[in-house]
């Protein structure tokens, strides 16, 4: 599986983003420092074109800006149309009604190769009680392999929860990643910059569970090597950069830790 990160920086995929107006940038750089090329669209015109010549899709609710709904819709079925793999961030899907309802339209008339969340958003899509906070889980991850499971036999699409440990599941097998640090809750864009990542991974191998693990193992180890003794905020969000960029297939080997079950 880790070899993969030798694959985003051969094929050099093209990510492209339907994503929130916070964390844009951020996805933007995290793509190009994993090797992968980013590019964001609000665009209505150019759809249909520019999904063709993408290697894979995004689609991030975060901001639930009106303007941008029927485009995020357009571009699930675009990505469909021309067999390009896509995956949906449900950023704070518990926090409003709305959310809610527009996560249910893209989940009907859109098939998604993967959905990732924190584990507020994947329990509460999963028909759990959560405890969340705008776009920030405070749950746990009780019950959190039988949400994924039921999710992903549901919609036949991967599921990966991110917490402080990350689950991944096609429905049949179940990956545990154990990396991370705290910290990374401390930075906004986290989550939104995994699908980022995952994205990366996806436009460059049509291994759609492997591809999402290495999408989260990379943030979360990534956090864990940045994560030195005394570093602040400010400084850790920069270091996180530099490990994305500076890491290879002889440290996942190293430092990742995956459970299979
Ligand atoms: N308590 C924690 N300990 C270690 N890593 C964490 C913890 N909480 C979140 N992470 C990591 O932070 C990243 C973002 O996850 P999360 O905070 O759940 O998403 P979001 O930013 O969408 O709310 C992931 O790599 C996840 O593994
Ligand atoms: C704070 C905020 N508000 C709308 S989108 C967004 C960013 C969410 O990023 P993440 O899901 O990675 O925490
Ligand atoms: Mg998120």
């Amino acid at each position: 599986m880790y070899s993969l990160i030798n694959k985003v920086k051969e094929i050099n995929p093209l990510v492209l983003h339907y994503t929130n107006e916070v964390t844009i940038n951020d996805c933007a750089n995290i793509t190009l420092a994993l090797g992968a090329s980013p590019l964001m669209s609000f665009s209505y015109e150019e759809v249909e074109e520019i999904v063709q010549v993408a290697s894979s899709v995004v689609i991030n609710i975060g901001t639930m800006k009106s303007s941008n709904l029927e485009l995020f819709l357009q571009a699930g079925k675009m990505a469909n149309k021309y067999n390009k793999p896509v995956v949906l961030d449900p950023v704070g899907v518990f926090a409003t009604k709305t959310r809610a309802n527009f996560v249910k339209r893209l989940l009907n008339e859109v098939r998604f190769t993967a959905i990732k969340g924190n584990v507020a958003e994947i329990k509460y899509i999963g028909g759990f009680d959560v405890k969340g906070k705008g776009v920030d889980s405070f749950d746990d991850d009780k019950n959190i392999d039988e949400a994924i499971k039921k999710i992903a036999n549901k919609l036949e699409c991967v599921v990966c929860a991110t917490g402080k440990v990350d689950s991944v599941t096609d429905g049949n097998r179940i990956i545990k990643i154990y990396n991370g640090t705290p910290k990374l809750k401390y930075i906004t864009g986290t989550g939104c910059m995994c699908a980022s990542l995952m994205g990366s991974y996806l436009g460059s191998s049509d291994k759609t569970l492997e591809a999402i693990s290495m999408g989260i193992m990379t943030m979360s180890l990534c956090g864990q090597l940045a994560d030195k003794e005394n570093i602040s905020i400010g400084d850790f969000k920069v270091e996180l950069m530099n490990n994305i960029y500076d890491l290879d297939e002889e440290k996942l080997n190293k430092f990742g830790k995956v459970e299979v079950i």
